[in-house]
């Protein structure tokens, strides 16, 4: 059942206590309690999502963050390569996480990823071949609004798992054609038909977590009624975790958890017998972490903060996509601006959705993508090697929507920092975003082939202007700092290394390196930006966690 408060909750203690109620945390949430012996809390500080319409309505994803109710409202420190601008950090702050404000697209990343991950790690088990399984739990693929079923290759999905895949279930015809028509023009942008195969280079449709022209988050789908009502799941809403505490002082064991519902004024405890598991994501499971004395000592000791086990990799490897818009005026009256255009159309198509969920609401924006890899005869990859992931990985990203944009990989390190002692604090977000040349390369090959895309004749006619006439790598550099920002995929503050390792924070189990009954699983263990958007390889990389920690406590009913 879901808690407003505290003092509902039945009891306080639990075998298993899951911090953060987003994309990992309600894996976690429904999976472990298929165990009838085990209970289960989880503890998310923002609020439930029932009838709350802008989160169902897929197309109304670019209002509902940044900067709103259900954002954090976190932003970066001033970023030295764009110009001191400090830039919004986007997180959702509601069940379901980032995954109830997120713009849907399903992007598992190419088979590279996983078997990057493995070899990183030393475990076979993150291997592309071995996470198959844990995708099929995940993804329940199935019609679009429109019943266009033809746009997919169904040999490399499954139909059985529990959250919503879907193609896109309103056509922008317009802008597909043309994509579609460019790809047959020239052999720099192939046409992918499916880019969730395990290969995902080159342009095709978007795949997004819609259901029935609804968002299909993880509080949707694996807190879905056929779940939240089993007897041992409990969720407590509008409660924010502010320390892990160990069973007694001088233990690394972590067994009790320390939240708060009125910011501040008054503390609860509530203790997990088998584990605590933190899923508050990249920016929020570091921040407990430090809070609980888990981190580098000499920063700790700085805040006055005692450190309980000196780890000095979290927070640290902070990477982040940047992206920039690169939009053009286009010759058209069929684009998905229309309605912003025109107050009478906007209402027309919300009852449209109100009354049906069809119409061009049930979708998010992005219309096709492509996945792309710059020219590596550039002395640069001299220099540099080449950081992706594999021959057959992007190091860009182009997203055709109601805005046309580009984003890359990253290989910049930042940091999250705690700002002082006080856990109610925001932490110091620190991308270092675009301080790699590298990374500015690679941004300035994504607006140079994007160019080179709509300069085809498939676009005749069509393209009229471009926001920016940037040509030269200085012009371009400038734009990038006028105005690049992230894309909110932050990850690796809290990364996998091999069991043993000096670096990194979790083994490939995702259990805290030295110290006990505690789990970090979610976004932040990526030791490598995934060459995707990050819901999906989430998902999986829960599914995987939730058998993991099964194994581990297989037959213990105590
Ligand atoms: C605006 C936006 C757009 C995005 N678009 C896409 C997209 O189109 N496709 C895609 O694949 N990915 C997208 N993403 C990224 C994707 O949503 C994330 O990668 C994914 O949600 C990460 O899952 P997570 O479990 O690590 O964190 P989250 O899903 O963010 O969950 C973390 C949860 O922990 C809670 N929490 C944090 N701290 C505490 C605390 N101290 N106490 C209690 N609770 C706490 C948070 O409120 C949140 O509910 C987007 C993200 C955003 C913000």
């Amino acid at each position: 059942a879901i808690y407003h408060s505290f003092d509902e909750l039945k009891q306080n203690s639990f075998d298993f206590v899951i911090v953060g109620g987003g994309v990992a945390g309600n894996v976690l949430a429904n999976r472990l309690p298929e165990n009838p012996f085990w209970s289960v809390l989880v503890i998310e500080a923002g609020g439930p999502i029932d009838n709350v319409t802008e989160l169902m309505i897929p197309a109304m994803a670019p209002r509902v963050a940044p900067n709103t109710r259900f954002d954090w409202n976190f932003s970066t420190t001033p970023q030295t390569a764009l110009n001191n601008r400090s830039i919004p950090v986007a997180r959702g702050f509601a069940l379901g996480g980032s995954s109830s404000i997120n713009f849907m697209v399903y992007t598992r990343g190419p088979a590279d990823d996983f078997n990057r991950l493995a070899s990183i790690t030393g475990d076979e088990g993150w291997s592309w071949k071995n996470i198959l399984p844990y995708i099929a739990k995940n993804e329940n693929f199935n019609s679009p609004a429109n019943g266009n079923t033809t746009q997919f290759d169904p040999s490399v999905h499954s139909f059985t798992g529990i959250n919503s895949v879907s193609l896109a279930g309103f056509p922008h015809p317009d802008i597909e054609n043309r994509v579609i028509q460019a790809t047959q023009e020239s052999a720099e942008f192939p046409f992918r038909h499916d880019m969730n195969s395990g290969n995902h280079l080159g342009i095709g449709w978007t795949q997004e977590t819609v259901k029935d022209g609804k968002r299909s988050s993880s509080a949707v789908s694996y807190l879905g009624p056929q779940f939240i009502g089993r007897p041992n799941l409990n969720v407590l809403v509008n409660a924010r975790v502010t320390r892990l505490l160990t069973r007694e002082e001088g233990s690394v064991a972590f067994t009790r958890v320390e939240l708060t519902q009125d910011a501040g004024n008054s503390f609860q405890q509530v203790t997990a017998t088998k584990e605590i598991i933190l899923s508050a994501r990249s920016l929020m499971s570091p921040h407990v972490l430090l809070h609980s004395g888990i981190g580098d000592s000499e920063d700790l000791t700085t805040l006055g903060i005692k450190t309980v086990h000196h780890l000095p990799s979290v927070g640290k490897n902070l990477t982040e996509h940047p992206f920039v818009p690169n939009s053009f005026q286009v010759n058209s009256n069929n684009t998905p601006d229309n309605a912003a255009r025109d107050p009478a159309l906007a209402q027309q198509i919300l009852d449209e959705w109100t009354a049906n969920k069809t119409g061009p609401l049930v979708d998010a924006p992005p219309v096709m993508i492509g996945w792309l890899r710059a020219n590596e005869s550039h002395e640069i990859f001299d220099r540099f090697g080449d950081p992706s992931a594999g021959n057959n990985s992007a190091h860009f990203e182009f997203v055709f929507g109601r805005l046309y944009r580009t984003h890359t990989f990253s290989i910049t390190g930042g940091t999250l920092r705690l700002n002082t002692s006080n856990p109610l604090d925001n932490p110091l977000i620190d991308y270092q975003m675009l301080s790699s040349e590298f990374d500015r390369f690679i941004l300035r090959e994504a607006i140079r082939s994007a160019r080179r895309l709509l300069s085809l004749p498939a676009w005749n006619g069509f393209i009229l202007s471009a926001t920016t006439n940037a040509t030269t790598d200085e012009e371009l550099d400038q734009y990038f700092a006028q105005n690049a920002r992230g894309i909110a995929h932050p990850v690796s503050t809290a990364a996998m290394s091999p069991r043993g390792a000096s670096w990194g924070v979790v083994d490939p189990d995702f259990k805290v390196k030295g110290v006990g009954r505690l789990r970090v699983v979610d976004a932040s263990t990526f030791p490598k930006i995934p060459t995707a958007h990050t819901q999906a390889p989430t998902y999986i990389l829960a599914e995987r966690a939730a058998d993991l920690i099964k194994e581990t406590w297989f037959g213990d009913t105590s």
